[in-house]
């Protein structure tokens, strides 16, 4: 009986050395295709993030899950993110995606077209997220990917509870703040709106949660 804590212990030991090695191992588990390495290159020489091909395999997974007919991304970048919820849509979905760069939807709508997708699949709308998803309809959509401001996040939890459909589902990426989001010590203010934000959804009454570890945390969350 006195051996036992001692094997459990051991056994933690190789689980945390070996951690990091799984964690990359899942990330590139679902492989991309050219389009997506197209996309992926158009934003780095943009200075932009991508979500990871583990992020985007779990999008592609959460959009087949709620059998997605209607989504909207706030933060088109270049399309990486976009490639991965289309191919977890329905064939016949469309893609609401919102963005303030023009030049960052024009490469995201060639790398749509790249992965094979008619062009009707995606409605590309240039603009603020603020200023537009007050104009999108109550109870519309079946996912909604947050990937836009990050100081904006919790008015776009409001403005999803609206969009979503119940059973609905809500995605935010970058919730770890890359590992500042549990650091000690004083953090910036996008970091503090980031703890506020998992506050907020763990607490909420309409919201069913679960925290993603994949990439740099991808906090989602149903619609009750
Ligand atoms: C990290 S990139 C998005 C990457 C994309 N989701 C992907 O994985 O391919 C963030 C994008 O959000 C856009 N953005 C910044 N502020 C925004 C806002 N207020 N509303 C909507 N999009 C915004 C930026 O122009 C940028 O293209």
């Amino acid at each position: 009986m006195q051996s036992r804590p001692r094997q459990r212990q051991g056994q933690e030991r190789v689980i945390t050395g070996n951690r990091q090695t799984s964690w990359a191992f899942a990330d590139a588990y679902v492989a991309e295709d050219d389009a997506l390495h197209w996309a992926r290159e158009r934003a780095r020489e943009a200075g932009l993030r991508s979500v990871t091909p583990g992020t985007g395999a779990a999008l592609g997974l959460l959009a087949a899950t709620v059998d997605a007919k209607a989504v909207a991304e706030i933060g088109t970048g270049c399309g990486v993110s976009g490639i991965h919820l289309l191919h977890g849509m329905r064939p016949d979905g469309v893609l609401t995606t919102v963005d303030p760069e023009p030049e960052h939807q024009q490469f995201a709508r060639q790398a749509f077209r790249a992965a094979g997708f008619a062009s009707n699949r995606a409605r590309f709308i240039p603009g603020r997220a603020l200023d537009v998803l007050p104009r999108l309809a109550d109870a519309g959509y079946d996912l909604v990917f947050c990937d836009g401001d990050r100081l904006e996040y919790l008015d776009y939890l409001d403005e999803s509870l609206r969009l979503l459909r119940p059973g609905g589902l809500v995605a935010f990426e970058g919730v770890f703040g890359a590992g500042r989001t549990v650091g000690s010590g004083p953090q910036p203010t996008e970091v503090l709106r980031l703890r506020e934000l998992l506050r907020a959804v763990r607490e909420s009454q309409e919201l069913v949660p679960s925290l993603l570890p994949v990439g740099d945390g991808l906090l989602c969350a149903v619609k009750r």
